[in-house]
């Protein structure tokens, strides 16, 4: 099982462009990756989130459907998710980094099992409304 995280603030989500293997090198992707023997999926994505972009991450619903990689060997099922406090993400294992709107999904090259996931993701960016981190106070 691959999870990934689709970490969204203000209307965006993030997404990281890939450093290897060759063939997915500069394609774009959720952060996240294997989960570990006797780890939870919420467990691995908070691991990941650390490993990857140095922050702390609140992990929520599912979104979209399991999406079936490498001829039925592996599963990517990717969870909502939201930074915790200030944390700021950086990209320590990614070639790149850009929060994209709804309407910015399409201006990156995505692997091939997250094209339904972003599909999925669309509609719920669309709702969200732009707002100042923190609005409010939560
Ligand atoms: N993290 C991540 N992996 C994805 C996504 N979409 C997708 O096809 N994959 C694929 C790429 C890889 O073949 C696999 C995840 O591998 P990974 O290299 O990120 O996992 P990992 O960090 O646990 O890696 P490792 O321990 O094997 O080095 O799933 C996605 O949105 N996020």
């Amino acid at each position: 099982m691959v999870v990934g995280a689709a970490i969204v603030a203000a209307g965006r989500v993030l997404a990281c462009a890939r450093v290897n293997p060759p063939e997915v090198a500069g394609k774009w992707e959720f952060p996240g990756g294997k989960v570990e023997p006797g780890e939870t999926e919420t467990a691995a994505l908070v691991r990941e989130c650390a490993e990857e972009l140095d922050v702390r991450v609140e992990v929520a619903g599912r979104v979209g459907r399991d999406v079936s990689m490498a001829h039925g060997r592996a599963v990517l099922r990717v969870y909502l998710a939201r930074l915790v406090g200030a944390d700021r993400p950086r990209a320590l294992e990614h070639a790149g980094m850009r929060w994209l709107a709804a309407d910015e999904l399409d201006s990156v090259t995505w692997l091939p099992a997250d094209v339904p996931v972003v599909a999925a993701l669309r509609p719920l960016l669309t709702a969200e409304p732009e707002r100042p981190d923190r609005a409010g106070g939560g």
